[in-house]
């Protein structure tokens, strides 16, 4: 597909306010994309993922490390001598969207750059992209030049990605410069969510009838069954692109037989707030565990080959790979963990569990202490020495080659155990409120976090953060925001960042809740692409000392996108943890709230602006006050 179609489309769905016409015009376009996965050049896994703004699959940790400074010094230098970076971010300043500042850019005029660009195409095709260059750019050529731009390491990495990029924004017609500069900042702003893909996929290859009004739809009408089983099969492989190719080339049948892979991540399931009450009245009896104060880790243990041909003990070739859930590789981070699953599994498996900082007596320690060690890529060796790390796996998603989604939550635990045979959590499985509030008292003096209450039939639901599981944790009211902007300090604090504006995730399907969005509260995308959609809620300025303004701000520098006066504005990148005493109405915000009292409580390092709370979340915080 040219990327000048697969831009034009990407703008109509923009324009297109109806859910059900954006399903259309998504099955349009995933139906017109060229090739199949025998030829070697299939467009189709590249579109699905493009549409939603994401150039890898979820579970890939490939990104692109292209900060807004990186892409403006590309496109400045694309727009001729006469523009600079300042100038585009100036323009961003008054436009407030990389597309708009791209697509008014002169980049057509710079037909004689194109030849020492690196275009492929230089002075062939059609000259369809209006561009005027005869270079026409194809969805796959800028797949292949962006995932150059991913993988490109070492000396010199940053200047190629600029040249790659200027390479493309060369050759790129308004409406395609528009499309590549919001890709390559994670910023696609199409409306196309998740679901509505699912959907399109569902209509495109499997013949559902998504975009028919229920009432107008056949008696034997399978479009629900359909959209489960994309859904479903989403679940499995975190990836857009795959599923809508086995949709296409192998149906129905090839979706059922999608399986859990050892080594590649799935989304976590998650959990909301809620008592003891809530979980008996609604199941009866509930699994009771520690919520151990950690980090989220997903284990994926596989035996070597030798061992497994000889049948020789698990030894330091066993692989094992960890990931946050965010599905960012920590392996490296955490080499204590990777000891322990070598040592203690007996089998092929995907672990879920939380990694815990512990004193030498092996008491939890605060939170604070497990996200020195997370995500940690230098000196890994001596902070082992200072923090601690252990397991507390909870649950368990394949073992020895059977995938356990679908099986009940104590069948999953039970053979939890059979594999891993050290560092798993206690179940205690209760109807009775004060055995469990006894278990919860015994938790919190032990210095746990509170209770996790689960069903005990629950399936595992990657992804969603349905009414399964429920946390209890005593009322600590704090909220995951986004940091979208800063205001310079004064004084002895000008050279800092001195009070931060935060803001929610507008999920997908806040206002549309036919998008996949069954609560209000719509689980994190199934990809790495985000709508890029935040609703500003308050500022924070006060619970951080002189120390940790410096290490803000060296935290947040990277992201400024653009500065006005005192005012910064930042990619959304960085997750604050904040806490608060009431929401307000207020009209001063965007979201139509604002936090009482804000403070800084820490950085969520094990999160991404995707899984910071939403409109929806606060929405339903406040409509849960008023009801008290
Ligand atoms: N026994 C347990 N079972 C499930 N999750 C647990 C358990 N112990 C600790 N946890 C942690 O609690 C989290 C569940 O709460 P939730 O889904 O709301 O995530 P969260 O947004 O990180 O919440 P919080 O900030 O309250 O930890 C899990 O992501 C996991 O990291």
């Amino acid at each position: 597909m040219d990327f000048a179609t697969f831009a034009e489309r990407a703008e109509s769905m923009a324009a297109e306010p109806g859910d059900l016409a954006t399903v259309a015009l998504v099955a349009e376009t995933l139906a017109a994309a060229e090739g199949d996965a025998a030829s070697g050049s299939d467009d189709l896994p590249v579109v699905a993922r493009f549409l939603r703004g994401a150039v890898f699959p979820g579970w890939d940790g490939r990104t692109l490390s292209v900060g807004p400074a990186l892409c403006h010094a590309a496109l400045a230098r694309a727009a001729g001598a006469n523009v600079t970076a300042d100038d585009i971010e100036a323009r961003l300043a008054e436009t407030g969207e990389i597309g708009a500042v791209a697509a008014d850019l002169d980049l057509g005029g710079q037909t004689g750059l194109a030849a020492f660009a690196g275009g492929d195409g230089a002075g062939t095709g059609d000259d369809a992209d209006g561009a005027g260059n005869g270079n026409d750019l194809t969805v796959r050529e800028v797949y292949d030049e962006l995932v150059a731009v991913a993988e490109a390491t070492g000396d010199g990495s940053e200047s190629f990605r600029e040249d790659t990029l200027f390479g493309l924004f060369t050759r790129a017609s308004p409406v395609e410069a528009k499309i590549l500069a919001r890709l390559v900042l994670g910023e696609m702003r199409i409306g196309v969510g998740s679901g509505t893909l699912r959907d399109a996929t569902a209509e495109a290859f499997l013949g559902a009838s998504v975009t028919t009004p229920t009432e107008e739809r056949d008696e034997d009408d399978r479009t629900e069954e359909l959209v489960a089983l994309v859904e479903r099969a989403l679940q499995v492989t975190n990836d857009h692109g795959r599923v809508a190719r086995i949709a296409r080339d192998e149906g129905e049948e090839g979706l059922r037989e999608v399986s859990l892979s050892v080594g590649r991540p799935v989304r976590s399931m998650l959990a909301q707030s809620g008592t003891v009450a809530d979980a008996l009245e609604s199941w009866e009896e509930a699994v009771v565990e520690t919520k151990y104060d950690g980090a989220r880790v997903q284990i994926h243990y596989e035996e070597e080959e030798s061992d497994r041909s000889t049948g020789a003990d698990a030894d330091t070739d066993d692989l094992v790979s960890i990931y946050s859930r965010n599905m960012e590789d920590v392996t490296a981070a955490l080499p204590e963990l990777v000891e322990h699953v070598r040592e203690h599994a007996s089998a092929p498996a995907i672990l879920d569990g939380e990694a815990v900082a512990v004193d030498d007596g092996g008491e939890p320690l605060p939170f604070q202490e497990i996200l020195r060690r997370f995500r940690r890529k230098h000196d890994v060796d001596r902070m082992r020495e200072e923090v601690r790390v252990e397991l507390r796996a909870f649950d368990c998603l394949h073992a020895g080659g059977d995938d356990l989604l679908d099986a009940p939550l104590v069948e999953r635990h039970d053979r939890l155990h059979e594999v891993l045979d050290e560092g798993v959590s206690e179940l205690l499985v209760s109807d009775d409120a004060d055995e469990i509030e006894a278990f919860e008292a015994e938790a919190l003096s032990a210095g746990h976090e509170g209770v996790m209450l689960k069903r005990p039939e629950s399936t595992y639901d990657p992804g969603n953060r349905g009414k399964e599981w429920l946390k209890r944790k005593p009322d600590v009211e704090t909220l995951d925001l986004i940091v979208t902007g800063a205001e310079w300090g004064e004084g002895r604090r000008a050279e800092l960042f001195g009070t931060f504006e935060v803001s929610v995730r507008v999920a997908d399907g806040d206002g549309a809740p036919s998008d996949g969005d069954t609560g209000g509260d719509a689980p994190p995308d199934s990809d790495d692409g985000n709508d890029g959609r935040y609703a500003t809620v308050g500022k924070v300025a006060t619970g951080i000392t002189d120390e940790e303004l410096a290490d803000l701000t060296d935290l947040l520098e990277p992201y400024v996108r653009s500065e006005s006066g005192q005012r910064v504005a930042f990619a959304p990148e960085a997750v604050f943890e904040v806490g608060y005493e009431e929401i307000q109405t207020s009209p001063t915000y965007d979201s139509g709230y604002a936090l009482r009292f804000p403070r800084f409580v820490a950085v969520r390092e094990d999160k991404a602006p995707a899984d910071a709370d939403s409109l929806a979340r606060l929405r339903r915080l406040v409509g849960a006050a008023d009801a008290e």
